[in-house]
């Protein structure tokens, strides 16, 4: 379809005529002047289609109105569509009658047609016919020549035979009527009207495609191009146009689209190798009511996706650490370990010395990174913190030390600062630093000795005025000989030591922990309730609980747990099934080294004695008795609760008395 058709405004028609034709249709064509404009083409099949081709090329039609021999020459020439003048049985018998007054022999010369209703009129009309046709202009003159010869003075026929006609000395009579112009324009304007629809709808979809950044191409049931972009021209190294209408799996092999054309089934994420690198691809096939009509596949860079992942975790970070939310205040605890440990970030914070925080993940290393920060002479001031371990190196580093324009594939635009720039005159905080490959290690040592930084592809020193403050889970002392952490660094690093212990190590804090977390989770729903409501219950079963994951899955296990109670009302009345999928920690069995011996520290019937005791009374009678069940709302096996039941001397029946009332 050609471009540059103006959207709005008259419709276009361009009318390719001849003669006789144009004659006859100069009586209608005023009729339609307030709907269109139609430029009448009065010329001879070459120099007609030539300028139906201009016109089209320019963008200066909508649709063509035509007939005959003409008509079927534009419609394998231009590509907009082309209304015909057809010649109707009616018609026929008009100009019948009226060569019928001149002679009682008449021929028929039409383009490409004989009329087989003809015999029946022409016995009614008392009138002998013959009838012609042609494909050629030279073919219709041969054709009225031949009638002459035998015979027949008087010919119907379209423009091309009424002049040939004419010029042998004849009598012509042209087939067309005022009724046949007027059913093709009125065709014509239809074809016009949708086509304009039709462009405006491809316009707006091509100018979609051409700002896709992702390289897309659809194709036909046959598999041939109907539409490509720019991207996709790029990545394949075809110039503009080149590929359309071609066959795709030829094109470009990997690329085919023959497998979703013959199922119907989209294939979507797929990676592809091509031209050296990986590609995502998402294959659909495209359905109209149902038939599939086509296929499209669009491509993606592969390294787009890691960078935007990269970035966005960065990102993320940034953002969330550009203020820092924590203070000593927050952290919360009244364990002696983390009295100590609190103790020693506030004398921390008095210097300005880098600081080496250990602890195992989730046991509140950020947390206090933050709350050092806060409490020092940089408080107010950027705390930019960043997971060495999220990044490889090549990211890592220029994440850390920025870059300038082109100084790498890939380089943003502009070059982009570094981290240690983005902190400068606050902290900079380098979780997992264990994870930091060796050469940035020696990089980070300069920073820290020479407290200036060289972007990637620049020569020029940038000063930093920050504090560092690292993190890790794993013991660097270990990584020392085993070359994977440069003694030097950690020398450097070591200036200033906390080590936070893990959550199994000051169990005393999970209870006022744990109602924190509740209370923040409260808050956010919006819900008065006392955090003790959901905590109560399940303190010694979270008491007893290992806590790999420290802080943190406390955190998480918190609010599951607020979210149930919210759901079920109390604690007693979350079904056991239920707690015991959403929250299977509360359930495991402590590894039996840890079991203490002579009191059970396990779940909601063990812990302290007399919590134990109330908890399985209150099983039991909300269970009328029923062990069966008690026992697995407590989420414990019947053996279990049974054994715990004559530990705290409860429940003098038997097991055939439990098994009698189940
Ligand atoms: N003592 C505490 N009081 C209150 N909240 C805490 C405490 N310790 C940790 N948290 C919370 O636990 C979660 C984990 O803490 P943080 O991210 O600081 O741990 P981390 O040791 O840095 O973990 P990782 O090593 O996995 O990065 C955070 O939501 C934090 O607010």
């Amino acid at each position: 379809m050609a471009l540059g058709y103006p959207n709005t405004g008259r419709l276009r028609l361009c009318f390719l005529s001849y003669r006789h034709l144009t004659r006859l249709a100069r009586a209608v064509l005023d009729e339609y002047a307030q709907r269109a404009e139609i430029e009448v083409i009065d010329q001879a099949y070459e120099a007609a289609l030539a300028v139906a081709r201009e016109r089209e090329a320019s963008g200066a039609v909508d649709a063509f109105v035509s007939a005959g021999a003409n008509a079927s020459y534009l419609r394998s020439t231009v590509k907009s569509p082309v209304a015909t003048i057809k010649v109707g049985g009616y018609d026929i018998l008009l100009a019948l009658l009226k060569a019928r007054e001149r002679s009682n022999r008449v021929g028929i010369v039409m383009h490409r047609r004989i009329i087989p209703e003809l015999d029946a009129i022409k016995g009614l009309l008392r009138t002998e016919v013959e009838q012609g046709c042609y494909e050629t202009p030279d073919e219709a003159v041969a054709c009225v020549k031949g009638m002459a010869e035998r015979g027949f003075p008087v010919i119907i026929g379209s423009s091309v035979v009424v002049e040939a006609t004419e010029r042998l000395g004849m009598e012509g009579i042209l087939a067309y009527s005022v009724a046949g112009v007027r059913q093709g324009l009125d065709d014509a304007l239809e074809m016009a009207r949708i086509a304009r629809l039709e462009n405006a709808r491809y316009s707006q979809l091509n100018g979609v495609l051409r700002n896709v950044q992702d390289a897309v191409l659809a194709v036909d049931p046959a598999d041939r191009v109907t539409a490509v972009n720019p991207a996709m021209e790029a990545l394949l190294g075809f110039p503009p146009n080149a590929i359309l209408g071609r066959v795709a799996a030829e094109v470009a092999p990997e690329l085919s689209l023959r497998g979703v054309l013959g199922s119907g089934e989209a294939e979507k994420g797929s990676v592809l190798t091509f031209r050296r690198r990986d590609w995502i691809a998402n294959r659909i096939p495209i359905r109209e009511h149902g038939q599939v009509t086509g296929a499209m596949i669009t491509v993606y860079d592969a390294r787009a996706i890691s960078e935007a992942d990269v970035s966005l975790r960065s990102q993320t970070r940034r953002r969330s650490n550009r203020t820092t939310r924590y203070t000593l205040d927050d952290i919360r605890g009244d364990s002696p370990a983390i009295e100590q440990a609190r103790a020693t970030a506030r004398r921390f914070a008095a210097s300005d010395l880098t600081v080496l925080i250990s602890g195992d993940s989730g046991t509140g290393k950020e947390l206090f990174a933050q709350a050092i920060h806060n409490l020092g002479p940089r408080a107010g001031r950027p705390f930019v913190a960043i997971n060495c371990s999220a990044f490889p190196e090549s990211l890592l580093e220029s994440e850390l030390f920025g870059h300038e324009e082109g100084a790498f594939t890939g380089a943003r635009k502009g070059g982009k600062v570094g981290l240690f720039e983005a902190a400068h005159t606050g902290t900079l905080f380098l979780d997992e630093i264990g994870d930091m490959p060796l050469a940035l290690q020696t990089r980070l040592l300069r920073v820290l000795q020479e407290r200036e930084i060289v972007r990637l592809g620049s020569v020029v020193p940038v000063p930093v005025d920050l504090r560092v403050i690292a993190a890790t889970h794993q013991p660097l002392e270990e990584l020392v000989p085993q070359r994977a952490f440069r003694a030097d660094l950690l020398y450097r690093l070591n200036t200033l030591r906390l080590r936070l212990p893990p959550l199994c190590d000051r169990v005393e804090d999970v209870p006022v922990l744990a109602e924190g977390f509740v209370a923040a989770c409260l808050e956010r729903t919006g819900l008065r309730l006392a955090p003790s409501v959901v905590v109560g219950p399940l303190k010694s079963r979270l008491a007893s609980y290992r806590w790999p994951g420290n802080v943190r899955e406390l955190e998480n296990i918190c609010e599951r747990l607020t979210m149930l109670v919210l759901q079920f009302g109390t604690v007693e009345d979350i079904p056991a099934g239920i707690l015991r999928h959403d929250c299977p920690e509360l359930f495991l069995e402590p590894p039996a080294q840890d079991r203490p011996t002579g009191r059970d520290r396990h779940g909601a019937a063990g812990g302290d004695g007399n919590d134990a005791r109330e908890v399985i009374e209150n099983a039991l009678s909300r269970n009328h008795g029923n062990r069966a069940d008690a026992a697995r709302q407590l989420g414990i096996s019947r053996a279990t609760l049974w054994r715990r039941m004559r530990q705290l001397g409860l429940g003098a029946s038997t097991d055939g008395d439990d098994a009698a009332r189940d």
